[in-house]
């Protein structure tokens, strides 16, 4: 199945500096409501952000495509026991697919544990640059976090909706043979709270829209995209849709992308809370435990269910 090019997914733009930005005024109260209207639409939306400098996102890349350079056997000391935060690659069924994952990725002494393992010869730049990366993803996660909050008139009782850490992963998806359009990353929902991800220049991110299309995205050079993912849904009570995505290559360049995946800290219960359940919008899921879940979408038993079913199997009532 092809994608259908012509939609298009909001477009929103963070000026950081500006008075919109100010909690409680009508230009936070405004943006709020479009954040709002875009997660519980498209599950995702287009984010023009002016602080984060089009000179680190270059920086950024260039460390990432050297840290694909590395061997295969160095790639491959990338490990985690948490399900989807080491390398992943080498699959008979994404063969163009490689990633790797920078785990607590705005702690300076957790990058540099991370180099001392993977790359020892590589000078400091490393960890500068990419500590200051997730550092500006995740202040701007944690803004989109107070406009949810907000938009459904939580402010009061929350600053933001539960403790995450942020998981700074990269891929790789190398161009496929001449003339093919192939999967890179097969349709899923994402199993964090939610992502932000960028591209390097070459599109091939495509979401799947509410009535069954797939569109490619096209975001323009400096912005990125937020995606609403299984917990968030499940916090929101099913208002906030977990937009299923995939990436799909042609032409002969390879493509990198990053993002920054939040991850519900240990011992995070994901619930619904009181005001977002009522008569005409009853709990459509149990209260679960995040590790629990992550756990069993990673497990034989959770793989072979589609990935945006795999929530309600585990916690539907
Ligand atoms: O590389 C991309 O643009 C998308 C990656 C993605 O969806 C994921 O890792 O969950
Ligand atoms: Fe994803």
């Amino acid at each position: 199945m092809g994608s259908d090019s012509h939609l298009q997914i909001p477009v929103i733009e963070f000026v950081l500096d500006s008075p919109d930005m100010t909690r409680g005024t009508e230009g936070w109260h405004h943006l709020c409501k479009r954040v709002q209207d875009a997660c519980e639409n498209y599950g995702c939306f287009e984010m023009v952000c002016d602080k984060i400098s089009s000179q680190l996102r270059a920086d950024t890349f260039s460390i990432i495509k050297r840290l694909f350079h590395l061997p295969l056997e160095t790639k491959l000391k990338n490990v985690n026991p948490k399900p989807f935060h080491g390398y992943l690659g080498q699959y008979p069924q994404s063969p163009l697919y490689e990633s790797i994952g920078l785990d607590d990725a705005s702690n300076y002494d957790s990058l540099k544990a991370f180099m001392e393992i993977m790359w020892p010869t590589c000078d400091n730049q490393f960890c500068q640059t990419m500590q200051s990366m997730a550092k500006q993803l995740q202040e701007l996660y944690n803004t989109i976090e107070k406009m949810i909050v907000d938009a459904y008139g939580l402010g009061e009782k929350l600053d933001s909706i539960v403790e995450c850490k942020t998981l700074l992963r990269v891929m790789k998806y190398t161009a496929p043979p001449a003339g093919e359009y192939m999967k890179g990353i097969a349709p899923h929902t994402d199993k964090f709270f939610s992502t932000i991800l960028c591209e390097d220049q070459i599109s091939g991110l495509e979401i799947e829209t509410k009535d069954g299309h797939w569109v490619k995205l096209f975001p323009s050079p400096g912005s990125f995209i937020y995606i609403v993912g299984d917990p968030l849904m499940a916090w929101s009570n099913g208002r906030m849709h977990p937009v299923k995505h995939r990436v799909m290559m042609s032409g002969n360049k390879d493509r990198y992308s990053m993002g920054i995946f939040e991850a519900p800290v240990e011992g995070t219960i994901i619930k619904a809370p009181k005001e977002l359940v009522d008569e005409q919008h009853p709990e459509i899921l149990k209260a679960f435990d995040y590790m629990d879940f992550i756990n069993f979408s990673n497990s034989e038993k959770g793989m072979v269910i589609d990935s945006e079913k795999q929530v309600y199997v585990f916690a539907g009532i």
